[in-house]
């Protein structure tokens, strides 16, 4: 088994990065495991008490169930993964059945934070993309696809998300064994990843 960490700054391409490694391969090979579904259950709050919440700060994420589905997986044992709103800022009541494969992908903002579940990567990879970038992808994405309007994207931007990635994101990139620059498109970066990849399964 194969368990590669995939971080960066929000809008720095993660997903978009999991979707192009997963191109060429099949479901029975690879699983995904999405950080943002472990935000912790915050069902005792009020919407209006969610939407205050600061989401780039690790504190934000049950580590403890994420490093133990983490776990779960390496040994073979099949999880139920959470599934999240970010239109209700909450988890739902919906889980994902997901079970171990050869290759499982992590990734998320904050995955390289926490040291216990940064041991469990056999490769760890920080997906660069600058912060200008990044910025005008979120506004996109987030209007496009998370039910927010311009101006929750930019005081969130502006309050919490840029001091949370200067003080906890940026630094974890001394952790990555490759980092993929991602201004552009990078299919070189890409394909380096889908040869780890298919030697392993090969
Ligand atoms: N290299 C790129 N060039 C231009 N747009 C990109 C690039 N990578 C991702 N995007 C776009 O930016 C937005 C955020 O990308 P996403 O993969 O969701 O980032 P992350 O998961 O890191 O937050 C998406 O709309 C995606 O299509
Ligand atoms: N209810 C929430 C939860 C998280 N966020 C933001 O999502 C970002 C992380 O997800 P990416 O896919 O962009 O890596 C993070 O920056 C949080 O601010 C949110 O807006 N609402």
């Amino acid at each position: 088994m194969l368990i590669i960490g995939i971080t960066g700054g929000t809008g720095s391409g993660k997903t978009t990065v999991v979707k192009q490694i997963l191109n060429e391969l099949t479901e029975d090979d690879i699983c995904i495991i999405s950080q943002d579904s472990y935000y912790s259950d915050t069902s005792h709050l009020s919407y209006e008490e969610r939407t205050k919440i600061n989401f780039d700060h690790p504190q934000s994420i049950d580590f403890d169930l994420l490093t133990q589905h983490v776990q779960q997986l390496k040994e073979g044992k099949t999880i139920n993964q959470p599934v999240y709103s970010f239109v209700e800022h909450n988890r739902t009541k919906e889980t994902i059945l997901t079970s171990p494969k050869k290759v499982i992908i992590v990734e998320g903002i904050l995955i390289f934070t926490n040291p216990t579940l940064r041991n469990l990567f056999d490769i760890k990879i920080y997906v660069h993309a600058d912060s200008d970038e990044r910025l005008i992808r979120r506004v996109k994405r987030d209007i496009a696809e998370r039910g927010r309007d311009l101006d929750e994207v930019l005081n969130r931007y502006q309050n919490t998300l840029k001091p949370m990635h200067q003080q906890f994101i940026e630094s974890t990139k001394e952790y990555a064994d490759i980092i993929i620059p991602n201004n552009k498109f990078n299919t070189v970066g890409i394909n380096i990843v889908k040869t780890i990849i298919n030697e392993k399964l090969s």
